[in-house]
């Protein structure tokens, strides 16, 4: 899929790794819709792209994915914008062990929340053009992370759903691909003041730090890269992206079809 011309939405693009998948994305050649809660932050990165990357090529909204009202207004201002939607990336979220209902309702419920919004705007039995949903989950999405037993739980249940919608989509000829991301650590702002958040399990914070230095700390621009090509290899649907610092790749799973023997 070549990006000139196609329109995207990132949810979270103020800054972080929204932010860089926003600019690779524009750098590609396509327009971008900006969503964000910090109204501030996004509206001077919208500034600034526009001054770098061309007038109009990105547009702030300001959306809350908990809110269905402002997510669906924001998908209408988009597509009202831009003329229709190619691609969205379901990349909001928080780490907050102390605020776990939040966390649930942002990196879970706002990613499947987005990606029907996105479904309903896409899908080529509604008229649309088909496209692509990258949900970004974690690599706590693969595996326990000790002390955020919520953020593993969101993380795991973006996968599920991003691996079960993608086979709904494929078998009903929506023509929209859906891939979920698995970074490891990442140098934003939620990784830097993770200290503060962790709940009860807090004490573990020393088997987490070990595996810090194990795996090490990506750079934003290192994971957008893998978003672009979940976004431009029209081959992959329903696949789980890991990316690591000393290797990425596509994520095995146990084939659980009932034509295979135990
Ligand atoms: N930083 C890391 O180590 C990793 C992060 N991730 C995931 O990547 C995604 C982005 O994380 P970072 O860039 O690290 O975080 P960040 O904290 O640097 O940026 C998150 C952005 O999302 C926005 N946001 C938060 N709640 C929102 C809501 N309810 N509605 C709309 N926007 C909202 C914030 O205002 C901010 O601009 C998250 O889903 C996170 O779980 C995945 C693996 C590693
Ligand atoms: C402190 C939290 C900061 C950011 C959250 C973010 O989403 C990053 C998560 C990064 C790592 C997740 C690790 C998951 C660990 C597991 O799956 C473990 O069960 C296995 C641990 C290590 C495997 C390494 C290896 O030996 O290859």
């Amino acid at each position: 899929m070549a990006l000139d011309g196609k329109t995207a939405i990132v949810t979270g693009a103020a800054m972080g790794i929204g932010k860089a998948i926003t600019e690779i994305l524009l750098k590609n050649g396509a327009k971008v819709a900006v969503l964000d809660v910090n109204k501030v932050e996004g509206e001077n990165l919208v500034k600034d792209l526009n001054k770098e990357y061309g007038a109009d090529r990105a547009l702030f909204l300001s959306c809350n994915v908990e809110s269905d009202e402002e997510f669906k207004a924001a998908f209408q201002k988009a597509a009202e914008a831009f003329g229709a939607i190619d691609i969205l990336c379901n990349n909001a979220g928080i780490l907050n062990e102390e605020k776990w209902q939040d966390m649930i309702s942002i990196n879970l419920a706002g990613v499947i929340r987005g990606t029907y919004l996105a479904l309903e705007h896409m899908r080529k039995t509604n008229g649309g053009g088909g496209g692509v949903i990258v949900n970004i989950a974690s690599m706590a999405g693969l595996g326990p992370l000790l002390t955020c037993p919520v953020y593993t739980a969101t993380k795991h249940g973006v996968i599920g759903f991003t691996r079960a919608v993608a086979a709904a989509s494929a078998a009903s000829n929506y023509g929209i691909r859906v891939n979920a991301l698995c970074p490891s650590f990442v140098g934003t702002e939620l990784f830097t003041t993770i200290e503060h958040k962790l709940g009860q399990f807090a004490h573990l914070k020393g088997a987490a730090n070990q595996l810090v230095e194990k795996l090490g700390v990506l750079n934003t621009p290192e994971v957008a890269e893998c978003i672009l090509e979940l976004v431009t290899d029209e081959t992959k649907n329903g696949e789980a992206f890991m990316v690591r610092t000393e290797m990425k790749g596509y994520v095995p799973f146990p084939s659980l079809s009932s034509t295979d023997k135990p």
